[in-house]
């Protein structure tokens, strides 16, 4: 018996064993794949390991002096070495050692859950193990790409995220359809390795998640590195006749496309259609929908919770890992607590509380990677809109900073504050251009810190850095609102 199962080893499911062992109980992780799941090997770190040479090339050929020292394209050999590199060459062991050193132990095979906490595990070879939980079951199986019903789609062996961010090959003509976060990243690592990228969008905008404005900068940025983007477009149909015959995409009233490969970058799906919900009373496939304890409604008792992924909450990697600091807190205090009414003080589940992961929905950090780079965090201006927020949105020119002017000649870069004219405090930031990500942490600060307006006047940006940005939105709020007269 261990006092938690964790279901499911990939970053958020580590690093809830690290997290619950830190509390003090004792864990069994259960996976089936490769300890640290997609975010080490087909997702965040392969596809972040082909795009930082883009951007080391794309800065050095920004600046004059520099740009005269670069020769040639980016050299994919090397490049596709350094991700291998990244990735351990798709072996988990280092992550193997991590986990025992913690004192959490690893059962290899496909876990399913039995009834209210147990979790039968079948490994590839022998006997079936059955674990079982003294006080939480946390399923952490993730997500995996979501591909649309089309005709002809399976046969032709598309690619999806996973050969996106592991193929060694670099096919001559590749197709992208979505225009979303894995579209934008990939098209712009594959173009840069020498594919001809085509990007078939649904919709008329990318990352069309963020504001208005990210996804044209980000199209104007792609298109500049030979990317062609064909927006309102649909497929209708996908054909290939044999392994290694190019791939026809058949587009809704547009004619044909050919390529060498497609990549569907279409969403993502939960993990959880055979992992024993039904011997729980929940229905297997769907996404497992949690409280901000990251507790799951609908099951008799406190044990069962879903982080990471599979909860959708956020998809990320750094949202899943903090659910999983404030899961194994949460089942520490309840675990102290024994589930008794008079010790449920120790529990702190309200706004901002220990056991509330209140910043997946007030203050969520993402960046997306290439060039130019876009980051937000919090509410974009028609969601905090929607949501019945009194809002300015200030926005600021970046290309106008001193500091982003030293960072590259001509840089074309804005950013946006959106602010609650009520609490005077922050509810996002967006910023896109290069060299933008490390802006963010400064934003998440003001957005989870709920700073007020006023305050982030004394925080002062060093001269000459892109921060002086934050000077500029505040000084333009400040004329925004002053009393007129
Ligand atoms: C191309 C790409 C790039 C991305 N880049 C970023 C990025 O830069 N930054 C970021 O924050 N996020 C990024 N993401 C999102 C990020 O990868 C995910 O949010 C993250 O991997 C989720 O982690 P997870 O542990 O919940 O799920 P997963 O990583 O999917 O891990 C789930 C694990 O559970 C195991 N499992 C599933 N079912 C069972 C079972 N029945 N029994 C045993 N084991 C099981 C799986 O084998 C897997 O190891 C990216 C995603 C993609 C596709
Ligand atoms: N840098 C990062 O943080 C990073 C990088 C990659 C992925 N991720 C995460 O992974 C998740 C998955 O990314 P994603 O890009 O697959 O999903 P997404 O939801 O961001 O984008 C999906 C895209 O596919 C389009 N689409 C959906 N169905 C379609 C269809 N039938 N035909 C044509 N287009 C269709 C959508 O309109 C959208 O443009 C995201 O939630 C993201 O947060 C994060």
């Amino acid at each position: 018996m261990y006092d938690v199962i964790v279901l499911g080893g990939g970053a958020v499911g580590e690093h809830a064993a690290g997290s619950a062992r830190a509390a003090g109980l004792s864990v069994a992780v259960v996976e089936s794949e490769l300890l640290g799941g997609d975010c080490s090997y087909w997702a965040c770190m392969p596809s972040k390991a082909l795009l930082r040479p883009v951007s080391a090339l794309a800065a050095a050929r920004a600046v004059a002096g520099s740009r005269e020292a670069v020769t040639g394209p980016l050299a994919p050999g090397p490049v596709l070495d350094r991700r291998d590199a990244f990735v351990s060459h798709w072996e988990d062991g280092g992550q193997v050692d991590w986990l025992l050193s913690e004192g959490a132990e690893l059962v290899r095979g496909h876990g399913r859950l039995d009834g209210p906490r147990r979790v039968v595990v079948r490994p590839a070879e022998g006997p079936e193990h059955i674990l079982t939980a003294r006080h939480a079951v946390v399923v952490a199986t993730g997500s995996r790409p979501r591909l649309p019903e089309l005709p002809g789609l399976p046969g032709a062996r598309p690619w999806t995220s996973r050969e996106a961010t592991s193929s060694r090959e670099i096919p001559e003509r590749l197709a992208v359809v979505g225009g979303g976060v894995v579209a934008v990243e990939m098209a712009c690592a594959w173009q840069a390795l020498g594919s001809s990228v085509t990007m078939f969008v649904r919709g008329e905008e990318l990352l069309r998640r963020m504001e208005p404005f990210v996804g044209e900068l980000v199209a104007e940025g792609l298109a500049a590195a030979g990317v062609e983007i064909r927006t309102g477009v649909s497929v209708a149909e996908v054909r290939r006749a044999s392994a290694g015959s190019t791939v026809t995409l058949v587009l809704d009233g547009v004619g044909e496309s050919e390529a060498d490969e497609v990549l569907f970058a279409t969403g993502r799906e939960p993990r959880t259609e055979d992992i024993g919900l039904e011997t729980v009373g929940l229905r297997p496939g769907a996404w497992l929908e949690a409280d901000d304890s990251c507790r799951v409604g609908g099951v008799d008792g406190d044990w069962l919770y879903a982080i990471g992924d599979v909860n959708r909450r956020a998809l990320l990697t750094h949202q899943g890992k903090y659910q999983a600091r404030i899961a194994s807190a949460a089942i520490a205090a309840r675990a102290l607590g024994g589930g008794a009414l008079e010790t449920r003080a120790a529990e702190d589940t309200g706004r901002w509380g220990a056991h509330a992961a209140t910043a997946d929905s007030a203050a969520v950090p993402q960046v997306v990677f290439g060039e130019p780079e876009a980051a937000s965090v919090g509410l974009t201006t028609a969601e905090a809109e929607r949501l019945g927020y009194r809002v300015r949105a200030v926005d600021q020119d970046l290309g106008a900073v001193a500091g982003a002017g030293l960072y590259a000649d001509h840089y074309r870069g804005r950013a946006r504050m959106v602010v609650d004219l009520d609490r005077e405090v922050l509810l996002g930031a967006t910023f896109v251009g290069p060299g933008v990500a490390e802006l963010l942490h400064s934003a998440t600060v003001a957005v989870a810190g709920e700073v007020p307006v006023d305050r982030l006047w004394h925080a002062v940006p060093a001269f000459p850095t892109m921060s002086e940005v934050w000077l500029r939105l505040l000084q333009k709020y400040r004329q925004a609102t002053a009393p007129r007269g």
